[in-house]
């Protein structure tokens, strides 16, 4: 060590001399040479001082480098007040670089301290896959990719944000096993992935009217990108299919083998048709190109991370609830929706995507109810003082829906486990965040009085959740 061997005279109180001097961020302990008096320089400047009036100190020219922050290109510093003799003793010069050298250890260490990640499986090279998730910044892809990420893989998203968030997938971001592609997948991406769960596209009915032809385009260019990249990559692909392929449906519960009844020129179309070419396209590849596909018919599903303007029947109640607003039914009430927990969902593309399974696969809750008995759930979860009021019925709006899970059971032996109760609890729980941090993030609008927005929402977002 530097001081060992020295006598207490001759070693520097280290802090008084922090006091005074701090040392440039330049210095590097590479550009050193530690041996006998050939000291490198170390650049120094009085503590007050703005970085831009740093001076040169220079402890002794002998030895000094082209390559050192004291060589040649010392030029650019200004010529240090402080004279070389002032500072003569061999301890003190030690001393300045002991300091010197601290100060950069923490930096660099600084830099190192790893942000704080959920805890990963760690899986060998041959077991751990590459997986592409397009929508994965959305609802249900963000909590998909944690699964898939804390299962040990490595995990591509690709979104382009039309409905996706960032904050959604902000607890992995620089982590070694995550990317991030911001990219609409409506244009062609070249990359080299294992596995592609394709979940690209606006989900909630106002959401993929907004922009039908994108929507329609997003679900059949978008798909045919996704299963070219497959082909050439020998990758295997699960396509997010939806339970409106069924239409309106006239038979009841639906099973797999039910082709549906869509009006191919209503408002859904874009959705409905869209999603019904993307299975076909899936087949379609399958069967020319070899490529390995898996359907996921995916009926309505709920949970944390949906967007406060989803529009969907489950947001659009509990955050009415929440805020004491009207609670708008539309059409009669008496339609019918079975509703599924996330995670439930989440646990069965899994189950598919690595089954042997290949034809379409319902994923849903069998648990059905009208909407009004819905509503009075919601009601009677969140309490307050909110009316039920009824609207104008939604066009096309299928009027009975449920899910034969058959297929899934005998399949993939895959059940939801998640209780109607137990989900809508800790979605509200959610929403009920949501709208305390949303009045919040007013107060932290940029302004010259108040600085920047502050971190809070990010930090004391609930990084996972759970079942
Ligand atoms: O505020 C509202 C919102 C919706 N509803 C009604 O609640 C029912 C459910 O509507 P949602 O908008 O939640 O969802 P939908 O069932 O119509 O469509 C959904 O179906 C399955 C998914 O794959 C799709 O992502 C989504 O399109 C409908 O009858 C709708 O008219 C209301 O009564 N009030």
């Amino acid at each position: 060590t530097w001081t060992s061997g020295r006598s207490q005279e001759q070693q520097v109180d280290a802090n008084e001399l922090r006091q005074n001097v701090r040392v440039s961020p330049l210095t590097s302990s590479r550009s050193f040479r530690a041996s006998g008096t050939n000291l490198a320089p170390v650049l120094l400047r009085p503590k007050s001082a703005p970085a831009s009036e740093a001076v040169n100190l220079i402890l002794k020219d002998d030895g000094r480098g082209k390559d050192s922050p004291g060589g040649d290109n010392a030029d650019v510093w200004m010529k240090s007040p402080i004279s070389s003799n002032s500072l003569q003793n061999n301890s003190l010069r030690e001393a300045l670089y002991r300091i010197s050298e601290l100060e950069n250890r923490l930096k660099e260490m600084e830099y190192k301290v790893p942000k704080k990640y959920p805890d990963v499986v760690f899986l060998n090279y041959k077991d751990r896959k590459r997986i592409m998730v397009t929508g994965g910044a959305g609802f249900v892809g963000s909590h998909l990719v944690d699964r898939l990420l804390l299962e040990g893989h490595e995990v591509i998203v690709v979104d382009n944000f039309f409905t996706g968030r960032k904050l959604n997938v902000i607890h992995w971001m620089g982590h070694q096993n995550f990317e991030l592609i911001h990219h609409d997948i409506v244009n062609p991406l070249f990359i080299e992935v294992d596995q592609i769960y394709h979940l690209a596209s606006p989900a909630s009915p106002p959401h993929y009217m907004f922009n039908p032809v994108k929507t329609i385009k997003t679900n059949t260019i978008g798909t045919i990108n996704v299963l070219g990249l497959a082909k050439r990559v020998g990758a295997r692909v699960l396509i997010a299919s939806t339970s409106e392929v069924y239409g309106d449906p006239e038979v009841h519960p639906q099973k797999e083998t039910y082709w549906g009844h869509v009006n191919p020129i209503g408002p859904r179309a874009c959705y409905d048709e869209a999603k019904r070419v993307s299975e076909t396209l899936a087949y379609s590849y399958q069967k020319q190109e070899s490529v390995p596909v898996r359907v996921a018919r995916i009926f309505n599903t709920y949970g944390p991370r949906m967007h406060m303007n989803d529009g969907r029947v489950v947001s659009n109640f509990i955050i009415q609830a929440l805020q004491g607003e009207d609670i708008t039914v539309y059409g009669s009430g008496k339609q019918t929706r079975s509703f599924q927990y996330v995670t439930d969902l989440v646990d069965g593309l899994v189950k598919l995507m690595n089954s042997n399974y290949s034809l379409p696969v319902n994923l849903g809750n069998p648990d059905e109810h009208t909407i009004d008995e819905f509503a009075t759930i919601i009601l009677g979860m969140v309490g307050g003082s909110s009316r039920v009021v009824y609207k104008d019925a939604v066009e096309d709006d299928p009027q009975r829906r449920r899910p034969d899970i058959t297929r899934a059971n005998e399949q993939l032996n895959w059940a939801p486990l998640v209780p109607l109760s137990r989900g809508i609890q800790k979605t509200v729980k959610y929403f009920r965040e949501e709208l305390e941090r949303s009045a919040d993030s007013q107060k932290n609008t940029y302004n010259v009085e108040n600085g920047p927005p502050t971190q809070n929402y990010i930090e004391e977002r609930p990084l996972l959740t759970t079942n």
